[in-house]
């Protein structure tokens, strides 16, 4: 046997008995189950966190349905593999009569025209597609391809199914390695994985590897964390770091600092990152911390993150650049976003105050007799399209919860407003 082969890899459930937490779908009445049993495959797509079982789902199928197996990355892979895989398929019907699976991985990263390159196929019968996505599909997977498929969701594995896991990969590498571990506590692996199995078998190999000729045979906690802090970083590139990177990012990009920011954005790309997920954070940003300095920057990134569904990578990193130094060059102000915290802490405070009779809406006589919309004052009738009257509730009519910030585009918008509400501002 090949000593290479990850424990994580060894251990891929053959079978749906072997699948851990997903009974929904491999249990005596599961979904998946029924399907291979009744011979009625569909075009299906499985949303789920990582390391869950998708792929090894997607393998299970093939095998007990006789099906020829083709897998696409879709960080790595173009149009053109998918259209030398469909020519493929083609001749695979011609010769066994079924159409082979294609499964995609992370299909939410092909843009539209990727995934609109899968379905006349699809239609045809000449693929059967399985994807598989850890984002909410109805918001990644255009709706032409969703319609055609059935979506199942996996589960990240219980605390229960973890232990079990942690039993059966130690006794496996134990039995591989000619060694004696047992596993005492759990926590600190159940911890770090997250529910995601691939994780779980990883640290439990790296952490017995860590001890295997030390003397030590019985694992706890303690020992657990020390090998798994130091090694976190490499052996986890797009986890752990994955939040300290994108952190990094968006602090850059507050801070002013354009190298900052396409120095981190670099990393991202380079760890394909999702650029879906990078743009959306600038777009968060662009409201956060740019805001009403420059409201431009907000339709900046909402460009960009138009711009990089249609175009898709490598081009991508080009728009991301573009935004991430406007956004960082940008004047900056959180007022916007200081003025809805306030508020939607008011409206805590103070509950559903009621809308003063002048602002509301009179549709009938009934209510305008009781001077629902009295005394409002349309603020066209009067000089400069201003007139002064309430807004607020009467409880609350004197606070102030947006404060302009100190800069040139806040600095008119507070001279305008001081003409106007002089008792405020
Ligand atoms: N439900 C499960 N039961 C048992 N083992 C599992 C399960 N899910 C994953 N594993 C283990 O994790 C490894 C990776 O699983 P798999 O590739 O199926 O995950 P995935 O959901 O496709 O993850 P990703 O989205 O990261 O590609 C498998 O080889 C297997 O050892």
């Amino acid at each position: 046997m090949n000593q290479n082969i990850p424990l994580a890899e060894k251990l891929r459930p053959k079978t749906l008995n072997d699948v851990l937490g997903q009974e929904h779908l491999t249990g005596d009445k599961g979904t998946i189950r029924k399907m291979i049993e009744n011979n009625t495959l569909n075009s299906l797509i499985f949303w789920g966190p990582p390391g869950t079982g998708k792929t090894t789902l997607a393998e299970i199928i093939s095998e007990q349905s006789g099906r020829k197996f083709y897998k696409l990355s879709a960080v790595s892979s173009g149009v053109k593999d998918v259209r030398d895989v469909i020519e493929d398929a083609k001749k695979q019907n011609l010769f066994s009569g079924k159409s082979p699976i294609l499964f995609i991985d992370e299909i939410h990263r092909f843009n539209k025209s990727q995934q609109d390159s899968l379905l006349h196929a699809v239609e045809k019968g000449w693929i059967v597609l399985i994807g598989a996505t850890t984002e909410n599909p109805s918001f990644e997977v255009v709706s032409a391809l969703l319609s055609r498929s059935q979506v199942y969701v996996l589960k990240a594995l219980s605390y229960e199914k973890l232990e079990e896991l942690i039993d059966i990969a130690s006794e496996r590498y134990n039995k591989d390695e000619g060694t004696d571990f047992t596993i005492l506590e759990k926590e600190a692996f159940i911890q770090y994985s997250g529910g995601d199995a691939r994780k779980l078998i990883n640290s439990v190999e790296l952490v017995l590897n860590q001890y295997k000729n030390s003397g030590t045979t019985e694992i706890i906690n303690s020992d657990v964390l020390e090998v798994l802090q130091e090694t976190m970083a490499l052996y986890d590139k797009n986890g752990e770091q994955h939040y300290d990177i994108i952190s990094a990012f968006i602090k850059s990009m507050r801070g002013g600092d354009p190298n900052g920011a396409v120095y981190w954005l670099a990393r991202m790309i380079a760890g394909g990152e999702d650029i879906k997920f990078i743009a959306r954070r600038m777009l968060i940003l662009a409201a956060e911390d740019v805001g009403l300095a420059n409201p431009n920057a907000l339709v900046v990134a909402n460009s960009c993150f138009q711009a990089i569904n249609v175009i898709g990578n490598p081009e991508a990193r080009i728009i991301l650049s573009e935004t991430a130094v406007y956004l960082a060059v940008s004047p900056k102000s959180n007022s916007a976003y200081m003025a809805i915290n306030e508020a939607l802490a008011l409206v805590k405070q103070t509950g559903n105050l009621p809308v003063p009779l002048h602002l509301r809406n009179a549709p009938t006589k009934l209510m305008k007799d009781l001077d629902y919309g009295k005394e409002y004052k349309y603020a066209h009738s009067y000089e400069g399209n201003f007139v002064e009257q309430d807004f607020l509730p009467e409880e609350i009519r004197n606070v102030k919860l947006y404060e302009p910030g100190n800069n040139a585009t806040e600095k008119k918008i507070y001279e305008e407003l001081k003409k106007k509400w002089n008792n405020k501002y």
